[in-house]
């Protein structure tokens, strides 16, 4: 049995529909390697996320918003409580990334890319970051609805994250 371990977090709902579509993209993976009993998906927002969760993951796909050009504050203190109890143990584990924003993304996606390089976890795909267009303070505070196409993207980084653990042996 492999263990993909989805963490996220999201204020307005964009980061919550694409942590989902990452899960839903999974399981579909496995269904079409004809190994649906093989892959576990665990979604867990992130403040209820332990390191006991991260060192039991085969795999791992974190999913959190842009906010001041920096990780979300929960995502971060994700991070910041699980960093240094996961070091030297996951190594060589499989990642994915998906960013939401309002019109960047790159801050929140760069921050990912380093921790994850201090954990010397390897990056299945470069960081997906999904653009809402939210730049006013009503569009920042209005609840998000991400498009299919984007979905789409989502499930597709799921997928990936779910074939290399299904395949890896
Ligand atoms: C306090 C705050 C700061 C933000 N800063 C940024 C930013 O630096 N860059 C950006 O692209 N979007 C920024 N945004 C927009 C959010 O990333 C965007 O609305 C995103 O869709 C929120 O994701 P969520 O719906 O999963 O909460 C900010 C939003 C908030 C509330």
């Amino acid at each position: 049995m492999k263990r993909l371990l989805i963490v996220w977090h999201s204020r307005t709902g964009a980061a919550r529909q694409m942590a989902e579509a990452a899960a839903r993209g999974a399981v579909a993976a496995a269904a079409l390697l004809e190994q649906p009993d093989d892959l576990a998906v665990t979604l867990r927002r992130a403040a209820d996320t332990g390191v006991d969760e991260v060192l039991a993951s085969d795999g791992l796909l974190f999913c959190a918003p842009e906010n001041l050009a920096s990780l979300s504050g929960e995502m971060k203190e994700f991070f910041d409580r699980c960093y240094y109890g996961a070091l030297d143990r996951i190594a060589g584990r499989p990642y994915a990334c998906l960013v939401s924003a309002g019109s960047d993304g790159a801050g929140a996606a760069r921050q990912v890319e380093r921790i994850c390089t201090g954990w010397r976890l390897r990056a299945v795909a470069p960081a997906l970051i999904v653009n809402l267009g939210a730049q006013t303070p009503a569009q920042i505070a209005a609840p998000k609805r991400v498009a299919p196409a984007e979905l789409a993207r989502c499930e597709e980084a799921g997928g990936l994250l779910a074939g290399l653990l299904l395949t890896a042996g």
